[in-house]
């Protein structure tokens, strides 16, 4: 896979790209990036990205030119139809079910924001996708782009290197995932549950499952409502107690 991002301040993103599993999906050949400062794209003579709001109000607007530009010279280049993702508070907020149909694709632009935000041709015209990391704002799109670049990485094939985690984390089923424990069986008197310790197979995932399915339930019920349960799952949920039923 390809990354191009798009941004003012490429230097925030050294640390998280040059370390753990990103440095090695990087190094493994699983994703190369590229960084484009967009401010080398602008036409003007003080290289200025952002100009005042028409209309008056506070704050700067990034302006179409440099970003058009820049992308558009990422478009000419790219072999195929890259996804064009812009960070914006607005968006859809980003899941785990975007981060696997992104890791699918070959080529993702990303355009990191700031200021007041961006002139509204570039949202209308040049985006493919907008993605909100959640429901606050930011200074500028840098942080959203880490945290959806990370867990698209990490779905690439090969890169986790257990291939089998992924498919089990939380949101990848529709549940949150089960609890985990490690060594010592027995912390300071806090005990790991019996029946991990049991060698029975089918014990344990009987029991991963219905912790699954009680996380869920106690924490994210409205994960439930999509999820398929099947009878044997509404069986144990009801005789749980944990429903309403
Ligand atoms: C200060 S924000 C602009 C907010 C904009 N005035 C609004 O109210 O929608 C500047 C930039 O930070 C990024 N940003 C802020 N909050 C974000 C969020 N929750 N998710 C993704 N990107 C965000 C976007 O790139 C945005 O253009």
């Amino acid at each position: 896979m390809r990354i191009d991002i798009l941004t003012l301040f490429p230097e925030m993103f050294q640390g998280v790209f040059e370390t753990s599993i990103l440095r090695k999906a990087n190094e493994l050949g699983a994703f190369q990036y590229n960084f484009v400062n967009f401010r080398d794209y602008t036409e003007n003579k003080h290289h200025k990205v952002d100009d005042y709001p028409y209309g008056g109000g506070a704050g700067m607007v990034l302006s179409p030119q440099p970003i058009f530009d820049a992308v558009g010279a990422i478009q000419q280049k790219s072999k195929t139809k890259p996804r064009v993702i812009l960070m914006c508070p607005q968006g859809e907020t980003h899941t785990q079910k975007k981060s696997v149909e992104l890791s699918k694709e070959e080529h993702l632009v990303f355009i990191c924001g700031h200021y007041e935000g961006y002139d509204e041709r570039i949202r209308e015209h040049l985006a493919t996708d907008e993605i909100s990391i959640g429901d606050y704002v930011l200074t500028g799109g840098e942080l959203g782009a880490m945290v959806v670049i990370d867990s698209v990485v990490r779905l690439l094939p090969g890169v986790l290197g257990n291939e089998a985690s992924a498919p089990e984390d939380s949101f990848s089923t529709g549940l949150l995932e089960h609890p985990h424990y490690t060594r010592p069986a027995d912390y300071k008197g806090m005990k790991v549950p019996e029946v991990l310790l049991s060698g029975n197979h089918a014990k344990i995932e009987q029991w991963r499952k219905q912790q699954s399915l009680k996380r869920t339930y106690e924490r994210r019920k409205d994960l439930l409502e999509h999820y398929p349960l099947s009878q044997t799952d509404q069986e144990w949920l009801n005789k749980s107690d944990l429903t309403d039923n």
